[in-house]
């Protein structure tokens, strides 16, 4: 038998944070928040619009740490870094709201979202509608969905609760299999992770490999180790818009200036 990958890890502890929290706030309780919370910001619209105009469509992260790099940033200042992200031109934003892997938070993501006028995606691993109900509650625009993590009939029940919100879904793929259980699901937006999420190895010709498959009325955005102005013409010249950022904004001290260095 082969060890768990570290994917397998976090959805493990996954399942167990939405029972703590389902102890904690009811999901009525939620659902009356997720009513009250500020109306969705159209974030598949934000997108859609610069790739229409040929334009770089990013989606700039906000991410202390991860699992493979440690601590990223340490000067962490989430509703700074989005003005930041603002300014250099992002389209959107991504924050990671999990704790035991990413040092990420609920307050980081309702932090970045207070202080700019761009949608917001909740980074998390989702695998209960309870998170996207509680996606929601925090104020998000967006939710993801990895395929590698979920069952054909989760995916289906977790979109729908995203739709029935007003949310717009990632979905997020790293191989020919996963793209065609993505393309199931009635979403525009399909993200092609370059990093495997078992491995953690990162190959930018997993979206270039993959691209031709994705289907012309779905957006695809290329995710993970987008570091320089050469991996961003690449991408452009094979015209892919979507960009989905973190690492090399955030170890920069200015995070929305290395963006627009990077893109524009
Ligand atoms: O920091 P990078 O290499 O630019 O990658 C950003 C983003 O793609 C990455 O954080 C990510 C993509 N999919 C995920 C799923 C869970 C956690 C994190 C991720």
């Amino acid at each position: 038998m082969s060890l768990p990958t570290i994917l397998e890890n976090i959805v493990a502890r996954k399942y167990e944070e939405v029972k703590e929290n389902r102890a904690r706030i009811s999901v009525d309780e939620l659902q009356r928040l997720a009513t009250r919370a500020d109306a969705p910001r159209g974030f598949a619209q934000a997108l859609r619009q610069r790739a229409a105009a040929q334009q770089p469509a990013v989606i700039a992260e906000v991410k202390k740490a991860s699992p493979s790099k440690g601590v990223i940033r340490a000067n962490f200042n989430p509703g700074e870094i989005a003005v930041s992200y603002q300014q250099g031109g992002a389209a959107c934003l991504s924050v990671l709201t999990d704790i035991d892997f990413f040092q990420g938070s609920t307050e980081y993501l309702q932090q970045a979202r207070a202080a700019c006028d761009l949608p917001v995606i909740r980074k998390d691993f989702m695998v209960d509608p309870y998170q996207v109900v509680e996606a929601r509650a925090m104020g998000a625009d967006c939710i993801l969905l990895i395929v590698a993590s979920l069952e054909d009939g989760q995916m289906a029940e977790l979109n729908a609760a995203a739709v029935e919100l007003g949310m717009d879904v990632l979905v997020e793929v790293h191989d020919g299999a996963e793209l065609d259980r993505a393309l199931q699901l009635d979403t525009p937006l399909v993200g092609i992770n370059n990093r495997n999420l078992h491995t953690f190895e990162v190959s930018l010709d997993t979206t270039l490999q993959l691209l031709s498959r994705v289907p012309a009325d779905r957006l695809a955005v290329t995710e993970s180790g987008i570091l320089t102005r050469a991996d961003v013409e690449l991408m452009l010249g094979n015209d892919v818009y979507g960009f989905l950022v973190g690492e090399a904004f955030m170890r920069a001290s200015d995070p929305g200036a290395e963006l627009k260095r990077l893109f524009f």
